[in-house]
């Protein structure tokens, strides 16, 4: 059962607390560890060239998020990806405001050639990235939901053997076996700054813990859906959302996962 298979993830998520590296926006580095803490992982920001590799040797697992990017970052993010693939570490792309601006784009060409292990981006960055887009990209939010991106994600999925997440009001978790829907959160979620960049990286925690990418993907989505979902009956507006999501992240039980969960297995 799905269910009990994903709440065992989570379960495992606080017991063997993986630590993740990420390269990361300045907006959201102190949420983005906030949730991995309360979620049960470890998190390290870093950045600096002469650490890379021996930050990889220490973490389970590494984020790479463009949002603030700039040329000594993008050199950071190719040493930390390059070591991870040799360690066959999972590494998670954030392409943030893909399509935005020609820099942007060359950046996330050269990365997508690093092959990423998993890439999760809202509906528009996703079809940027497989410069699938009809409609411009409006910076880091989108404008286009997320069924709209699922040729884009499967193009990219193919092209690089990666698992892709596109998120949204619906989340699709998707790669060349397997295909999954989930529709929880709460559309308070979205005037939260770095609610997909937390996302991506409970995927990069997951993804330590967890063989099966889309598994993986699927667990973090799933749990940071209902924890939203739940955590906005409580609150007033974005502010306590965002505390009210660290708590729920910390506090969730197994019933309120199962009782709250909506997942649909399209595929695999
Ligand atoms: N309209 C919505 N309805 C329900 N849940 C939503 C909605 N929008 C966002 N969410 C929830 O918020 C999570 C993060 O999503 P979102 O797609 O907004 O990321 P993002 O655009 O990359 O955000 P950011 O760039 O601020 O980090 C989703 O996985 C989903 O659970
Ligand atoms: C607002 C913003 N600008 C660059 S990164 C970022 C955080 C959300 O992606
Ligand atoms: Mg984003």
């Amino acid at each position: 059962m799905m269910k009990d298979l994903l709440w065992k993830n989570i379960t495992q998520l606080r017991a063997q607390s993986p630590l993740v590296h990420s390269i990361t926006n300045y907006v959201v580095m102190n949420n983005t560890a906030n949730a991995l803490l309360a979620a049960g992982a470890s998190p390290i920001m870093a950045h600096a060239h002469p650490e890379m590799e021996d930050m990889m040797k220490i973490c389970q697992a590494l984020v790479v998020n463009i949002g603030t990017l700039d040329e000594y970052w993008v050199t950071s993010m190719k040493k930390a990806a390059t070591q991870a693939n040799q360690l066959q570490k999972p590494w998670v792309l954030d392409p943030v405001g893909a399509g935005a601006t020609p820099y942007r784009d060359e950046v996330l060409a050269d990365l997508l050639k690093m092959k990423p292990t998993i890439i999760r981006g809202n509906a528009s960055e996703i079809m940027a990235l497989a410069k699938h887009n009809t409609t411009p990209t409006k910076g880091v939010d989108s404008s286009a939901e997320s069924n709209e991106a699922i040729a884009a994600a499967k193009f990219l999925a193919e092209e690089y053997q990666t698992t892709i997440c596109i998120s949204g009001e619906i989340d699709i978790i998707l790669n060349d076996q397997k295909e999954i829907h989930l529709t929880n959160g709460n559309a308070l979620m979205a005037k939260i700054t770095g609610m997909g960049c937390s996302a991506t990286a409970l995927v990069a925690a997951f993804s330590a813990i967890i063989k099966d990418k889309a598994e993986a993907v699927t667990s973090a989505m799933a749990l940071l859906g209902v924890v939203g979902e739940l955590a906005a009956k409580e609150s007033k507006g974005p502010g306590s959302l965002q505390l009210n999501i660290l708590d729920k992240l910390y506090n969730l039980t197994e019933t309120e996962f199962s009782t709250t969960l909506k997942i649909e297995v399209k595929r695999g």
